[in-house]
């Protein structure tokens, strides 16, 4: 197994509906037999000897993740070697605090997280419904120039580093951190831009996404689903519950595997 991370291009913003790049990413989300994530190593399986990772340059920690556990997507790890958990990662030219043995930190989502800053027009309202430690509402606020980014996280510890990056990346004045229940919280707000990424059961909150979304409003809608129905399905829930509103299919891209035969996909729409 090499000790080189991948490297990955970002397109320029005209090519960010082609699908090649997001192949690539995809795939070698797939196949990660481990990533790095600030200063720690994360495997997702065991390995032999994994002192030998504490070779690679600022590496301290080696952890395992055992299972990623409910709603609040809370990981389980096994210290392996070293013993702080805590780190601040860089991608993209933001930094986010985290603690690996409570928080989750997805590669897979890299590109996403790069994607979406940059289709965000001056002056927009936001409503990041699952926003964690600000995984979409950082990169928004240090990449583009938003009205407002109102980020709601239901887990007290992501809230905190929420705000923890905040401070990290300077971005107080443009995210406002909301610690509660987006399927409450969203519909008492209102947003050009309405972020749903999170999976398994996301369609649980679609009404609550269209009660905050504008009309011509944009919606960007995740979910897991089977290779056969990966983006008939995510379509089918959003135009159903979005009933009588008019629903145009921007774009449809599939993030990452998530298990064997289904897909974490992302649906754009424009909901008139
Ligand atoms: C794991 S993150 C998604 C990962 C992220 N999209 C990325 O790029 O890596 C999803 C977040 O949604 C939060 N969450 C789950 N249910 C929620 C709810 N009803 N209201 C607000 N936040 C919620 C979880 O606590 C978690 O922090």
């Amino acid at each position: 197994m090499p000790l080189i991370n991948p490297t990955f291009s970002v397109p320029p913003r005209r090519d960010l509906v082609a699908t090649e790049s997001y192949n690539i990413m995809r795939e070698v989300g797939a196949k990660m037999k481990w990533k790095q994530i600030g200063d720690i190593i994360v495997l997702n399986r065991n390995v032999e000897n994994p002192e030998k990772y504490l070779k690679m340059k600022g590496v301290k920690t080696v952890v395992k993740i055992e299972r990623i556990k409910g709603r609040i997507r809370r990981p389980e790890v096994k210290v392996l070697v070293g013993a702080d958990t805590e780190t601040t990662h860089k991608e993209n030219k933001c930094l986010f605090k985290l603690d690996v043995a409570t928080i989750m930190w997805s590669k897979g989502n890299t590109y996403e997280r790069m994607r979406i800053p940059r289709l965000i027009e001056d002056g927009e309202t936001i409503v990041d419904m699952f926003a964690g430690i600000g995984y979409f509402s950082i990169p928004i606020a240090v990449h583009a120039n938003p009205k407002k980014v109102y980020a709601i996280e239901i887990n007290p510890k992501a809230y905190h580093y929420l705000k923890e990056n905040m401070k990290l990346n300077k971005v107080q004045d443009k995210i406002r951190p909301i610690l509660g229940d987006s399927r409450i919280i969203a519909p008492k707000l209102s947003a050009d831009r309405v972020l749903m990424g999170y999976v398994v059961n996301t369609h649980h909150y679609l009404d609550a996404a269209l009660k905050c979304l504008k009309e011509g409003g944009i919606l960007h809608y995740h979910e897991t689903a089977p290779e056969k129905i990966k983006f008939k399905r995510p379509i089918k829930r959003v135009k159903k519950a979005a009933k009588p509103r008019e629903v145009k299919i921007l774009n449809k891209r599939i993030i990452k595997k998530y298990s064997p035969g289904v897909w974490h996909v992302v649906i754009d729409a424009k909901i008139d």
